[in-house]
């Protein structure tokens, strides 16, 4: 798998500040390799009998200047590429929202949000960290490393005995590469594991209310618990790795230290390198123990955040199921009648089809009611116009332009679509009527709140418009949720409106009222009613009735009512109970 999609373009546009942050860890770590030499030279000074006060002030200068330009140097170039870490999680948020914004309705049906949630806390700051501290870590050890091993050279060490001192770091990389991918592997699991703990604890908090309708606490407890305890064995599993890992480096410094103590020590009795060689020596592999054991963590981090890489990135390559034609035009739906001709269509993975052949034809200006059962099709057929799912081509046509043809902002832009069930956002009352018309002033929230019947609900709200709905704000009751959502669709004053059920929590009298509204404020623009109940659709100009996915019936509510069929038997059902209701 490809991870350029992610990291190249972000390295494009941030390799100066990586190139000067390797210099300055460059220059901090050949400062810093410094420090041994002048610990030897000072043995050498001590071991002379030349020492005099003056001197140990000039060395201990010596190491201070060491010391702080190594912190401030060092310091300075780490904060660099932390910064351009935090940068990048902050693109590529950005970068996964946009491309989650694009991804039609049927991915999120297959893939839930805790999922989408993982992607974007624990993915984003596991390649953060690659790319951060990882390179930063990476980079000064290498610096050190190498600086510590020119300084050994050039400071008149012999090389057969740096060779024999350092031999056994040089396992780390060895060891590294056997136990790398099992350490991937195993963190693999972690992020998966908590991804569906995410998962899991969105969706039972979603559903909490249900929950606790249902008593089922106890079910939803033991279920979370299942999750939370596959974490934690999977957690452990890639500790035990991790700690095998983290051990076995420290001990190979010691094993070099053995070395360098027996063979340099060796060499220092007999005369061939002095006292001082011989300290540096011990200073410099005691030295090279950290970046070694730090290029092992930073190989891990890699390898973790490989794995969340390659799932990033194989997010931002999915294809939106619905996209644009290239040369999608705009028309005005206002003026250009529906016409659906033979529309057969079934959900992707599903093996019947929703809708069999639908032919309908709806001027402007027309009323349009749907009935039908629950199941029936009514929602898909919703779903189509929308373009949410892809009308077989030519099925669906405003005037002559099929709507795969049209851009997806005129279309949508077009239809003030109110679900059954809104979605209503945290934020003022307000914000929510004028989702779609960010710009409409207070009348206008206030006409599609008067024509939705919610304005009188408002104005007993604490803080009337400015209302806070949702967690930490007001609770509305579900025909308050639907009439509100119903203002956000009047306030569009769009050429089509799309009622799916949309008053169905309404009382009888609201319900009478809205349909009069919907008469009245918008005669001469097209509307489709879909409703369960005959009364919210009997004014309509043209009633059709789905059944299995075909329309059994059309026809105008007096044709229907005098027909023998499914129309006319529900019409004799709701009017027994209404009547039944009013004590007849
Ligand atoms: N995303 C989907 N994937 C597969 N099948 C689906 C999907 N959505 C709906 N269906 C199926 O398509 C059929 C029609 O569903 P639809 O939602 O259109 O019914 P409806 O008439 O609107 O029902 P209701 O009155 O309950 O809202 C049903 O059998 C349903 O199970």
């Amino acid at each position: 798998m490809k991870s350029e999609g992610l990291l190249k373009p972000y390295f494009a546009q941030t390799w100066r500040f990586y190139l000067i942050s390797i210099l300055l860890h460059a220059s901090a770590s050949l400062i810093f390799a410094y420090f041994p030499r002048v610990l030897g030279d000072f043995t050498d000074h001590l071991q002379s009998g030349k020492l005099v006060t003056n001197d140990i002030a000039r060395y201990g200068l010596l190491l201070l200047v060491i010391g702080a330009s190594y912190s401030i140097i060092g310091g300075f170039g780490q904060y660099l590429v932390m910064y351009v870490g935090r940068l990048f999680e902050n693109i590529t948020r950005r970068r996964l929202f946009s491309h989650f914004s694009g991804l039609s309705e049927h991915y999120y049906s297959k893939n839930g949000v805790g999922k989408m949630l993982s992607y974007f806390m624990n993915d984003v700051t596991g390649v953060r960290e690659a790319i951060s501290m990882g390179i930063n870590q990476l980079s000064m050890a290498t610096m050190l490393l190498l600086s510590c091993v020119g300084s050994m050279i050039a400071g008149g060490i012999p090389l057969y005995l740096i060779a024999a001192s350092v031999m056994p770091l040089l396992l780390i990389p060895w060891i590294v590469t056997r136990i790398g991918p099992v350490i991937r592997q195993r963190s693999r699991k972690v992020q998966e594991s908590l991804g569906e703990m995410t998962e899991s604890a969105e969706e039972q908090f979603s559903g909490i209310r249900v929950t606790k309708k249902f008593a089922v606490e106890p079910i939803m407890i033991r279920r979370f618990g299942a999750h939370v305890d596959r974490i934690r064995d999977n957690q452990l599993s890639l500790v035990r790795m991790s700690s095998l890992f983290q051990a076995i480096v420290p001990f190979l410094g010691s094993l070099s230290l053995i070395v360098a103590l027996a063979f340099g020590g060796y060499l220092t009795v007999t005369d061939r390198i002095t006292l001082g060689d011989f300290v540096a020596l011990t200073m410099y592999i005691r030295m090279l123990m950290n970046p070694l054991q730090q290029i092992g963590n930073v190989i891990n981090t890699l390898q973790r955040s490989r794995a969340s890489l390659q799932r990033l990135t194989e997010l931002v390559a999915v294809q939106p199921d619905i996209v644009e034609a290239e040369d999608a035009s705009e028309i005005d739906l206002g003026r250009s009648p529906l016409r659906i001709r033979n529309l057969t269509f079934t959900y992707p993975e599903a093996k019947r089809p929703s809708l069999q052949q639908i032919d309908l034809e709806l001027a402007p200006g027309m009323t349009l009611g749907i009935v039908g059962r629950t199941g029936s099709g009514k929602t898909t057929l919703v779903k189509l116009l929308l373009r949410i799912y892809e009308p077989p081509a030519g099925t669906i046509r405003f005037g002559d332009t099929d709507i795969r043809e049209l851009t997806l902002e005129s279309l949508r832009g077009q239809i003030a679509y109110v679900p059954q069930d809104g979605f209503l956002f945290s934020t003022t009352i307000r914000d929510n009527i004028a989702f779609a018309r960010r710009q409409a002033g207070q009348n206008q929230v206030e006409t599609a709140a008067k024509q939705a019947r919610i304005y009188d609900n408002i104005l007993d709200f604490p803080d009337r418009f400015e209302t806070k709905l949702g967690e930490r704000g007001l609770t509305l009751s579900g025909g308050q949720r639907q009439r509100t959502s119903l203002a956000r669709g009047f306030i569009m004053q769009a050429p089509l409106m799309i009622m799916d059920d949309s008053v169905s929590a309404v009382d009888a009298v609201t319900e009478t009222e809205i349909v009069q509204t919907i008469d009245r404020e918008r005669r001469g623009k097209t509307n489709i009613i879909i409703a369960h109940k005959i009364s919210a659709v009997k004014h309509a100009d043209l009633i059709i009735v789905l059944e299995g996915g075909k329309i059994v019936q059309r026809g105008r509510h007096e044709e229907l009512v005098a027909t023998p069929g499914p129309y006319a038997e529900l019409h004799t059902i709701q009017e027994e109970g209404s009547r039944y209701a009013h004590g007849y």
